[in-house]
């Protein structure tokens, strides 16, 4: 039977499933101009391409600039990749984190001003900063207690800076000479300064590789974002070739680094089997799954499987749970929450546990202060005994060499806006890359309820007026009964000191 895997037309398929393709070691990437056989799709996720291995290679063979795809002996795939005089660039996207206690409230803002982290209803996007710098202000004093308490800021530059040159180290001894650029969506060096430098050193083709191995539309959807309207004001982007690889967890070499790390801690327990593996990821509200279509929840839980299965071959068939941690506000979040499952497990009779951070590949604020102190403190107190954590994947060679490849692998397809056709002329950057990606949400996206909620009813223009005005006195009443009953979401956000 043909090995039948799902791809989305222009974006790199990062959802090729593992478990039903033999294509393992080396996942077909193909480029937006793919077009002869790809539908334009309604949604990431809804509307993907089955196609078989030979379909694909028919598919590639048809295609304008197709890479050279040849099957080796072992029968892998493999692209044969001609870089001639271009200049490439390799630009990861993170979130970025305050450097120092000053940073903090500032950094705050920009987080809560993204319409990705807090989407307002229409009629109150004018209040997007003004709510921004409210909360970042009121938030700041328990935030930045959390940054104190890791040494004063978050490592994350440091930490994606030494990945940024390791990355570029493995890409050259794989004779791929590139830069690599590291673009912040919150804090320095901000996504626009890396812009900045990739045109100064006239980058030809440039990867966008998001630092997160499971999409989101809270992380990379909003980096994304941001570069798509970079893209789109500027006639160098507009011409220059790009591509990006939206999520990557399922690559064989991130896997195996994610497995030889738990390996690694487990066998420090004095009994391994009996040790409990406790996935931790960072949550997302609900909604963004339920009704805007996130992808990450799905992506979550195929990770954790094939992390699992690489273990099971090893021979380690421990018990393991998913969770998720770092909620904010008084929106339901995904469950099960992690702090809830901890306390579960411990009435469970649970006595050893090791912790996963799994959503993000560097030491950060939540693996230092929030799973370190907080989860291991709850851990102890709910009857756990044994207690250990694995460490972020940060410049682990294994999974270095792996992005390396997956970049590699992603170069056949980078391609520039097709000049001659209209709707790439209209939509100003090449079709099937950063705007595809986002139109593919967008198209099904609806207004994405926030953690904060803000009021809106009504469908005429008239009621909407009136609402407006409703609900401004609303947030007035709630806001002097928060100050004085000590009560309400602004306290429950860890925003106002709570009254006990
Ligand atoms: C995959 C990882 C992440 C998702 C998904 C995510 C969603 C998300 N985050 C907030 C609010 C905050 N996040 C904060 C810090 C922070 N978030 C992530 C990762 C994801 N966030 C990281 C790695 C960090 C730490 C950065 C560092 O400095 O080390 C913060 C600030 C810290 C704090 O005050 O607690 C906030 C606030 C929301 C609302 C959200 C989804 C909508
Ligand atoms: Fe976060």
């Amino acid at each position: 039977m043909a090995s039948a895997f799902t791809i989305d037309r222009g974006i790199i398929p990062s959802r090729i499933n593992l478990k039903n393709s033999n294509l393992k070691s080396s996942p077909l990437l193909l480029h937006s101009r793919a077009t002869s056989f790809a539908p334009t799709p309604k949604s990431l996720h809804t509307h993907l391409l089955k196609c078989s291995l030979g379909e694909m290679e028919a598919a590639a063979a048809t295609m304008v600039d197709a890479p050279l795809l040849s099957r080796s002996t072992s029968g892998e795939i493999r692209e044969m990749v001609d870089i001639g005089d271009e200049k490439i660039g390799v630009l990861l996207l993170n979130l970025g984190g305050p450097e120092t206690l000053d940073d903090v409230q500032p950094f705050l803002f920009n987080l809560f001003a993204d319409p990705d982290i807090i989407r307002l209803p229409r009629l109150f996007r004018f209040l997007q900063k003004p709510l921004a710098q409210f909360i970042s202000v009121a938030r700041a004093p328990k935030s930045k207690e959390g940054y104190a308490s890791i040494g004063g800021g978050s490592p994350l530059r440091r930490i994606t800076d030494d990945q940024a040159e390791e990355l570029r180290k493995a890409l050259s001894l794989k004779d791929v000479p590139a830069k690599v650029y590291v673009g912040m969506r919150y804090w320095h060096p901000f996504t626009e300064e890396a812009i900045d430098q990739i045109k100064r050193d006239g980058i030809t083709k440039l990867v966008v590789l998001p630092l997160y191995p499971q999409f989101s539309i809270s992380t990379s959807g909003s980096s994304l974002r941001l570069l798509e309207s970079i893209f789109r004001e500027d006639e160098y982007l507009v011409n220059m070739q790009h591509t990006v690889i939206p999520s990557w967890y399922q690559r064989e070499g991130y896997i195996k680094a994610m497995a030889d790390l738990i390996q690694k801690e487990l066998i420090k327990f004095d009994r391994p089997e009996k040790v409990m593996i406790f996935f931790s990821a960072h949550g997302v509200p609900l909604a963004y799954v339920e009704e805007a279509g996130d992808p990450y929840k799905a992506e979550m839980e195929e990770c954790v499987d094939l992390i699992m299965e690489e273990l099971e071959k090893r021979r380690m068939n421990n018990a393991y749970t998913l969770a998720y941690q770092s909620r904010v506000g008084p929106v339901e979040w995904l469950k099960p929450y992690t702090d809830d499952t901890i306390i579960e497990l411990g009435k469970r009779g649970v006595k050893s546990l090791l912790a996963v951070p799994i959503s993000f590949v560097s030491e950060h604020i939540e693996t230092l202060e929030e799973i370190d102190v907080e989860y291991k403190e709850l851990a102890l107190e709910s009857g756990i005994e044994k207690w250990g954590r694995v460490p972020a994947l940060g410049c682990e060679p294994t999974f270095i060499t792996d992005l390396a490849d997956a970049v590699i692998e992603s170069l056949p397809y980078v391609g520039a806006m097709a000049v001659s056709n209209i709707e790439a002329r209209q939509s100003l950057v090449p079709l099937g890359s950063v705007e595809e990606l986002l139109a593919a949400y967008d198209s099904k996206r609806k207004e994405l309820p926030p953690p904060i909620t803000v009021w809106e009813w009504g469908w005429t223009k008239s009621a909407e007026t009136w609402n407006g005005r409703v609900a401004m006195l609303a947030v007035f009443v709630l806001l002097v009964f928060e100050v004085t009953t000590g009560e309400g979401f602004l306290h429950q956000w860890g925003i106002l000191p709570l009254s006990h």
